[in-house]
């Protein structure tokens, strides 16, 4: 595997306060990176870091292997899906407009590829045909959160960032976005990085989940790993509850399917 993402040595500081420090991480291509941790640990300032929206105080971020302060953010971002928490949609743009928008940046001249591209997205985040001249206020909370997660992949990019982007819907809807989106995930092999408080659902969707508590690592491992092998009491509480869903013994573990009943746990 290849790297898609590296932090090395990164800092940030808001103010007088220092809230990451010599932050190192891989994040290998095609990797599915859940990310979880108590509240203002520093999570969305990682994610943030990945396409430039904040930029760290020392260290280096490499993105396929370019240290992204080289780089111009428009090229960066092309290639980085980023998608986040409730409606973030151009509200006086339709939704077939607002999955368009970069698309249509990216290929001025062929209005087809641009249709194409909505068409199939709409499709896979299970849009139906007649939404595409409606407006976000005329959407329920989760469709809106389909047509941002559309637009959000409409580009291709090779990487996505989301930040808890399933935080503003009901169970069942969550539980069929979750679902298509690891279907997208393992159709397309795009690396992903996704922000949430849920354990459950960084279990379940993750092929590794990175917990961390106040700017540091606390464990960056493969879920049945976390479970079977906590390495801090922090990671250990986190998965308590889960460990106890799953009632079978510890070499098992890894089959349990982590579709444990957690909730939020921080
Ligand atoms: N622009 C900013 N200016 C000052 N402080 C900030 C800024 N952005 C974040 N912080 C602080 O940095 C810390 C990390 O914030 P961040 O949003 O990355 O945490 P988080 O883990 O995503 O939090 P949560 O889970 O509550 O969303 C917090 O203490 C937060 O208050």
């Amino acid at each position: 595997m290849s790297k898609a993402i590296e932090f090395k040595q990164i800092k940030k500081v808001y103010g007088e306060k220092t809230v990451i420090e010599g932050f190192d991480l891989t994040v290998e291509r095609g990797e599915f990176v859940t990310v979880i941790g108590s509240s203002g640990c520093g999570k969305t300032t990682v994610l943030k870091m990945v396409n430039g929206l904040v930029i760290p105080d020392g260290g280096s971020i490499f993105v396929e292997g370019r240290d992204i302060s080289e780089m111009d953010m428009i090229s960066l971002r092309r290639n980085i899906g980023y998608a986040i928490q409730g409606s973030v949609l151009f509200p006086h743009m339709t939704v077939e407009e607002n999955i368009s928008y970069v698309p249509d940046l990216l290929n001025k001249k062929d209005k087809e590829r641009t249709k194409k591209a909505v068409e199939k997205w709409m499709g896979i985040v299970g849009l139906e045909e007649d939404m595409r001249e409606r407006y976000p206020s005329e959407l329920s909370g989760g469709q809106q959160q389909r047509v941002g997660i559309a637009r959000a992949l409409a580009a291709s990019p090779d990487i996505l960032l989301m930040d808890e982007p399933f935080g503003a819907v009901d169970e069942i809807t969550r539980g069929q976005l979750q679902t298509e989106l690891r279907q997208i995930y393992e159709k397309t092999g795009i690396t992903v990085m996704f922000v949430t408080h849920d354990i459950s659902e960084a279990l379940k969707l993750g092929t590794k989940v990175l917990v961390m508590d106040r700017g540091k690592i606390e464990q960056y491992a493969a879920p049945e790993d976390l479970l079977k092998a906590p390495s801090t009491e922090f990671v250990s509480r986190l998965v308590e509850k889960e460990r106890r869903v799953c009632t079978l013994p510890d070499e098992q573990l890894a089959d349990c399917g982590h579709s444990g009943a957690a909730g939020h746990l921080l």
